[in-house]
């Protein structure tokens, strides 16, 4: 599709703003609560919507109940990487996606994608390994959990047919149950992303990493998912899905 045309909700933001160069002519305005009329900088999403084939969501989570009914409405693709997302938001989503395509990847780096697979089946294959998630970010980030350790997390208890919900442990005190998936959250500096998981027995030790070193990675691949999820029908997709032969 040559005439993609590709809104930015939360284009003023560090994300954002390289979502919006990576967009060059297809960019067909963003949303910011301070609007630029004369940038196509509109505080309504409706506007940005209806202007827009797909809209990348690198906003606020406070946002998403607003942006599920209004990208619907319209009709418009929504790829969503913003974080920090309760039962409600992630509810709106997941009834979004009846009508309209949505892609959610709270990462969108091609390498975490890979991470994301590769810690399933390292979690499987090792399922008495003590795991242990640690992540580091820059000062300003606001949620933690970060929503890839998250999403890290959620692959290590499908590896091991666990509910995280049931195994998750943000709270160090008290003896470490068995089959606790930890969490461990840092914030410093201007770190652009650090993930690791650790799988701990008591003889040897495995981490798999990820270093996040230029923002871009992510502005690169949120732009890939948008034109890949512009073709698609109505559902609710990964960045795994992007990376399929098909
Ligand atoms: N999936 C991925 O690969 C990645 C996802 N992220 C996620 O993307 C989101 C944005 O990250 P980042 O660009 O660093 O954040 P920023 O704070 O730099 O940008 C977010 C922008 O959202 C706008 N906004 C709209 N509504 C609100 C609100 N209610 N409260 C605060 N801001 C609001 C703000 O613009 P204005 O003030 O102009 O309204 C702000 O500039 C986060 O959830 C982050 O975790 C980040 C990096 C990678
Ligand atoms: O807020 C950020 O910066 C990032 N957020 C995402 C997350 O919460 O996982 C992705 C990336 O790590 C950067």
């Amino acid at each position: 599709m040559t005439d993609l045309r590709i809104g930015i909700a939360g284009i003023t933001g560090r994300l954002g703003s390289l979502c919006a160069e990576e967009a060059g002519t297809a960019l067909s305005g963003g949303t910011s609560r301070h609007p630029v009329p004369e940038k196509n900088i509109t505080s309504s999403p409706d506007e940005l919507a209806k202007r827009s084939d797909v809209i990348i969501d690198v906003s606020n989570a406070a946002t998403i109940a607003e942006h599920a009914k209004c990208f619907s409405q319209n009709n418009c693709a929504w790829v969503i990487g913003t974080t920090g997302l309760d039962n409600a938001a992630q509810d709106a989503i997941k009834e979004a996606s009846t009508r309209i395509p949505v892609l959610q990847a709270a990462n969108f780096s091609p390498a975490l994608t890979v991470f994301l697979d590769l810690a399933r089946q390292i979690s499987a294959a090792l399922p008495s390994y003590d795991a242990e998630i640690v992540e580091t970010h820059h000062r300003q980030k606001l949620d933690a959990p970060s929503g890839t350790a998250l999403a890290i997390g959620e692959a290590v208890a499908q590896g091991r047919g666990l509910s995280l919900k049931d195994v998750a442990r943000t709270d160090q005190n008290g003896r470490r149950p068995d089959n606790a998936i930890g969490f461990a959250s840092l914030r410093g500096g201007q770190v652009i992303g650090a993930h690791d998981l650790l799988l701990l027995a008591a003889d040897e030790e495995i981490t798999l990493s990820h270093r996040a070193l230029d923002r871009r990675v992510f502005a690169r691949g949120a732009l890939h998912a948008a034109r890949w999820l512009a073709t698609k029908k109505p559902g609710l997709y990964s960045m795994a899905d992007t990376l399929k032969n098909e």
